[in-house]
């Protein structure tokens, strides 16, 4: 998904809920509760994360925040007002809906497609085209894939339409049923960070269901974390619920290595470095011969690692993640590790070696936050 020229911000955050539930409980005619007693905030503007195993009841609260599901008691409030209050079929039209198998109407086209909701309320022909057009650029689809058929895209590209169909009646919420969920590992997390990158510019209020608390942690602003029974086990930001889950559920459900995850909120700005012996192709004849050498390229952007006494370019070992200056710990962390030189590789923004990051320092950083 490329700049949402066209599509301006709504809502920002810190202002009153955007949705609340208030005591909400839904029981099915058959056996225990689906969602049992929801008090729950929504900021606006922000991504909120419904996280949890099988069947505890998210899809169940998503779908009471557009009346696609009545309550069975309590009250659920969109921008102040009871949504119970309101015509069902306004209401949904009046929120984005973007679904798991995309739910794209397989007999029309992609442009068509888009502009169904657009179409129903009532937006001309071809004023909708031209505004289904415009969110195939924000969604980063080319141009010539709006005449194709939904069958003729990839499941990234459907799930991608499915979103710019959402978003084209450019309505404040969105609600989002693991909308990521049916595409490869390597899709889903750049549809993730699509998302993040749109959510920058449109500021939606974005409830996103998944059973994925990695999904969760990478793109909530925070996470509801639901546990059987449809009850509310925790709401706080992802950083919060990996440093403090409030109990074993949610600390099982977060998972073992979360100390380690939650490394991704804590910054590295100001991270000393220690400077980097290099060399390029061409000045390695006069390179050091001890210790590890770093190749670089004219440019000053990493190659790989030389060992000590080897100074010839093709014994050189690549493979180490890289360290951006700025970023957060357990990239710098993770760059030291899994370094071939035990030294991970700092580079500044536009991919040239700043310098170079141990594990000890990031640890001690980590040490020193802990003292305050
Ligand atoms: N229409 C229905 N009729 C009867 N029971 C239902 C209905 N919809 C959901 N349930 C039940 O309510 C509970 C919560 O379902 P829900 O779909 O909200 O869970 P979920 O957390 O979204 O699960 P999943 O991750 O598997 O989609 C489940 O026990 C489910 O079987």
């Amino acid at each position: 998904m490329t700049e949402a020229q066209s599509v301006a911000p709504q809502a920002s955050p810190g202002s009153s809920p955007m949705v609340q539930f208030r005591n909400v409980s839904k029981s099915y005619a058959s056996g225990q509760p689906a969602v049992h007693d929801l008090n729950l905030e929504i900021d606006r503007g922000a991504i909120t994360v419904f996280v949890g195993p099988s069947g505890c009841g998210k899809t169940t609260s998503l779908r009471m925040i557009n009346r696609m599901v009545e309550p069975t008691e309590g009250t659920v409030l969109v921008d102040g007002q009871d949504v119970s209050a309101q015509p069902a079929a306004a209401l949904r039209r009046s929120m984005g809906y973007v679904l798991q198998s995309s739910g794209l109407l397989p007999h029309r086209s992609v442009l068509d497609n888009i502009a169904t909701v657009p179409r129903l309320n009532g937006v001309p022909r071809r004023q909708a085209r031209i505004r289904a057009e415009e969110l195939l650029a924000v969604v980063g689809l080319s141009p010539a894939l709006g005449k194709r058929y939904p069958a003729q895209l990839s499941g990234g590209q459907q799930q991608r339409v499915g979103v710019a169909r959402a978003l084209a009646a450019d309505p404040p919420i969105l609600l989002m049923d693991e909308p990521f969920s049916a595409v490869d590992p390597v899709v889903r997390a750049e549809l993730q960070q699509e998302l993040l990158r749109l959510q920058q510019e449109l500021a939606k209020t974005i409830v996103f269901v998944t059973h994925d608390i990695d999904e969760a942690t990478v793109i909530g602003d925070k996470v509801a974390v639901f546990a059987t029974g449809g009850r509310l086990a925790q709401y706080a930001p992802p950083e919060e619920l990996l440093r403090a889950p409030v109990d074993d559920f949610v600390a099982g459900f977060v998972g073992r290595d979360r100390g380690f995850r939650s490394l991704s909120f804590a910054s590295a700005r100001d991270l000393p470095l220690q400077p980097a012996v290099t060399a390029t192709a061409g000045t390695l004849e006069s390179a050091p011969a001890e210790g590890w050498l770093l190749i670089t390229d004219d440019g000053g952007a990493p190659l790989g690692w030389l060992p000590p006494g080897q100074r010839t370019s093709t014994a050189a070992v690549t493979g180490g993640s890289l360290f951006t200056v700025g970023s957060s710990l357990r990239q710098a962390l993770d760059a030291a590790l899994s370094s071939p030189s035990g030294q991970g590789v700092a580079v500044d923004a536009t991919g040239r070696v700043a310098g170079l990051v141990d594990a000890g320092e990031v640890l001690q950083r980590l040490d020193a936050e802990r003292r305050g």
